[in-house]
């Protein structure tokens, strides 16, 4: 018997100071690496690192809504309050846990090119928590190495400009039904005026748009799936906002069961279609990206199969990666346009003078959007919808002089590069999209100083759809109304994964004419 105590004390033992190895002393010999070549920052804490800190820092800063009147957007103390804050004290390099894992927080350019681009094959893409994997599925943002590069292949012929100028009028017939929408309820009330929460309207298109982009020919088939999607989503991001219990997910608990049927629903949905799309053969469907990753198993030289399981989690994918970012850039613009009605009122101009007053603006027209261009850029500065970005060191490796151990992530906040004064002068926190006159290579002091779709061969696939989706719908509103915030706004942006107005985004729509948009439905 004695043996057998002697044993599970050793294993004990062994448990204990492994534990103590990941919980304490690799902590504090990093945290001593770094200190030694000067790069510092809060204190790691056993276990959970500084996180208790970091969201302290967050949740003082979410209290308090940016002073009136809103004409200054120095919204970074708020967004990313901890960066903030200990770049204050440790300079823009500086080392925070997220438990017992380290992660250097690296706001200079040329080591963002470093890291994105020249030496790219160092670092992996950070792998997301279960749970939010969940909500963005397996697909292109989370797969790595080969299998990355093959679907990456596959998928970007359907965000070829040539391809998505195919959609604009689909998508524009989506944008003329919401703002007559607008107009009915304009007309409805004895002001002529209409208060719209546009952060909740935006997403009927920019849904719309990824739609048409993944299924083509098969939309209302595409849609279907999608709603399933959505509420298999709501499930998810439910769960994502309890505290996270391991396994707790294969429970067979009414909300578990209920997302398993979902779940199952979608497979067969997509199974019948793609059997449909398989049956049918023809080319005409290969543009879309269901078509795309069915072909991709017929033709060419087959890397890997893509399976009805990955084309599920790549749509996942892409209704996640694509609906939310593009309906949050419509939605800053439109607050920004609302600010800054001298703004506003040179892009309508530059809209009549181009497209007309009631058309849908076809994609050369758009290209002519100058004006309308430098604005969207000027939002995505100063309100990236991602506000930052994380890598991991794949093995030791040395950046900028300095030697980053094995499995250290990597910081990249977007939005302190955007609002950085030596890159940007002494304006950096002030809207103007004149910066943009002369196009983002002449824009800031650094190449890599505007990264809001990321840099390098893991850049946004999806950045053309949402420039045109955007020039699109901004181009349309602009033509039917005169807009201003609402009286009720309150000017809070905040990150919940990504930048959004904390409590919504009230803006009041004046109609320039009495007529809705018939004629353009016609055409
Ligand atoms: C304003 C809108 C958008 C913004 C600001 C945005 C931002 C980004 C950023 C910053 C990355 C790179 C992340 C990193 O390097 O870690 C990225 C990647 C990605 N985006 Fe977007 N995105 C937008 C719209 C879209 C749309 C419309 C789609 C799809 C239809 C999309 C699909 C993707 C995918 C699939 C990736 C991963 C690419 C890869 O790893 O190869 N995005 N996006």
């Amino acid at each position: 018997m004695g043996w057998c105590w002697a044993l599970a004390l050793a294993a004990a033992a062994y448990v204990a100071a492994k534990l103590m190895e990941v919980l304490w002393w690799r902590p504090r010999r990093v945290e001593e690496h770094f200190a030694r070549q000067g790069i510092r920052g809060p204190r790691y804490r056993f276990f959970v690192g500084c996180v208790r800190e970091m969201v302290a820092l967050m949740v003082a800063a979410s209290a308090n809504p940016m002073p009136r009147p809103y004409r200054s957007h120095s919204v970074l103390p708020r967004v990313l309050a901890f960066y903030h804050h200990w770049k204050k004290i440790y300079g823009s390099t500086f080392l925070i846990w997220f438990g017992p894992t380290p992660r250097l927080a690296v706001a200079d350019p040329d080591l963002i090119r470093e890291i994105l681009v020249s030496r790219a094959d160092h670092f992996d893409r950070y792998e997301s928590h279960p749970m939010v994997r969940q909500l963005e599925g397996e697909g292109l943002v989370s797969l790595r190495g080969e299998k990355w590069a093959h679907r990456r292949r596959v998928l970007s012929p359907a965000f070829r400009m040539d391809n998505l100028k195919l959609l604009l009028p689909f998508v524009g017939r989506t944008v003329v039904d919401m703002v007559d929408k607008w107009h009915g309820m304009a007309a409805a009330g004895s002001s002529g005026e209409v208060e719209i929460d546009v952060s909740e309207w935006f997403q009927v298109v920019t849904e719309d748009a990824i739609t048409r982009t993944a299924f083509g020919r098969s939309y209302e088939d595409g849609k279907a799936v999608f709603k399933l999607q959505t509420q298999l989503m709501a499930f998810a991001s439910e769960a994502f906002r309890k505290i996270f219990i391991p396994g707790y997910r294969f429970l067979p608990t009414k909300k578990n069961t209920s997302s398993w049927k979902l779940d199952k629903e979608i497979r067969k949905n997509l199974a019948t279609l793609i059997g449909r799309r398989q049956e049918a053969a023809d080319d005409e469907n290969a543009m879309d990206l269901l078509g795309l990753m069915i072909n991709a198993n017929v033709n060419g030289r087959r890397v890997s199969t893509i399976t009805v399981n990955d084309i599920v989690e790549e749509c996942k994918t892409f209704f996640f990666a694509g609906k939310q970012t593009t309906s949050n850039l419509l939605t800053w613009a439109t607050v920004l346009l609302a600010m800054h009605p001298e703004w506003q009122e040179l892009a309508r101009q530059e809209v009549l003078d181009v497209c007309g007053a009631r058309d849908i603006p076809s994609r050369d027209q758009l290209a002519k959007l100058k004006t309308l261009g430098m604005i969207l850029n000027e939002t995505l500065r100063l309100y990236p919808p991602a506000v930052a970005t994380v890598r991991r060191a794949k093995a030791d490796v040395e950046l900028g002089g300095c030697l980053i151990p094995r499995d250290t992530e990597l910081l990249i906040p977007i939005m302190a590069v955007h609002h950085d004064a030596r890159l940007w002068g002494p304006d950096a926190t002030q809207f103007n999209p004149a910066r943009f006159a002369n196009g983002v290579a002449q824009a800031a002091r650094h190449q890599a100083a505007f990264i809001p779709f990321g840099l390098g061969s893991r850049m946004c696939i999806g950045q053309n759809l949402a420039l045109l989706e955007a020039k699109l719908t901004v181009a349309i509103i602009l033509q039917r109304f005169d807009f201003r915030l609402s009286p009720s706004y309150i000017h809070a942006p905040t990150v919940l994964m990504l930048l959004h107005p904390q409590y919504g985004a009230p803006v009041i729509f004046r109609s320039r004419s009495s007529e809705p948009s018939d004629r353009d439905r016609d055409m």
